[in-house]
């Protein structure tokens, strides 16, 4: 079971690599890695379990994180409306690619936070607004899915990941909070 212990943090050359492609289909031991990531990420999000085992709270981890340096996601969004329990996405992507985007750009309103990273780190980091993912499953099955808002922010931060991109690098260092006209806030 994945814990914080097992995450590696900014300093660890790991996360500046760009991780290699899995061939598919992914082994026994990849597609258990990727259940992994995606029961951490619900631990984290559970209130008794995070307590418990001292969980920082995420919806999205990539494998570099973990000190592997191979193309592999795991996204875990919940729904904003507390009366729905289906989880917006909740997926491992194996190879994940973006095949396209949207002009428009889009930053989280409060910033962006990292499991690999121990500070705040204030600023807007601004990403695709929506983009077109291929990837593939467990089974190497591939997809491609349509992803907007929220989640397509969180899968470009993780597959940034991938490519040894951390969420800082995109924040402007003259005016860390500087927008340009037409790019959407999501709160
Ligand atoms: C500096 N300001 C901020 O961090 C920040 C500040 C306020 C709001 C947001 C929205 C911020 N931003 C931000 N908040 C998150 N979480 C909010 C809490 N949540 C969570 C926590 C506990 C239980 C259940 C859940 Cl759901 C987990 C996810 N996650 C990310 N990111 C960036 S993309 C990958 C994703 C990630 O998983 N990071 C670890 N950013
Ligand atoms: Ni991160």
């Amino acid at each position: 079971m994945i814990t914080m212990d097992d995450i590696i943090r900014e300093g660890n050359p790991t996360l500046r690599e760009v991780a290699k492609e899995v061939p598919m289909p992914p082994t026994t031991e990849e597609k258990k890695l990727g259940e992994e990531m995606l029961e951490f990420l619900k631990n984290s999000q559970d209130p008794i379990k995070a307590e418990e085992m001292h969980l920082r709270g995420g919806v999205g981890l990539a494998a570099p994180q973990l000190n592997i340096s191979k193309r592999l996601i795991a996204v875990h969004v919940p729904s904003n409306d507390p009366e729905n329990d289906t989880p917006v996405i909740s997926t491992v992507m194996f190879n994940p690619k973006i095949l396209s985007h949207s002009v428009q750009d889009a930053c989280l309103g409060e910033g962006e936070g990292c499991l690999s990273v121990d500070r705040e780190v204030p600023g807007y980091v601004v990403r695709h607004a929506r983009v077109t993912v291929s990837y593939y499953d467990e089974n190497g099955v591939k997809h491609k899915r349509r992803l907007k808002n929220y989640e397509a922010i969180v899968v470009q931060h993780e597959i940034d990941h991938l490519n040894g991109v951390m969420f800082y690098d995109h924040i402007n260092e003259e005016n860390p909070f500087s927008l340009k006209e037409g790019v959407l806030v999501i709160e």
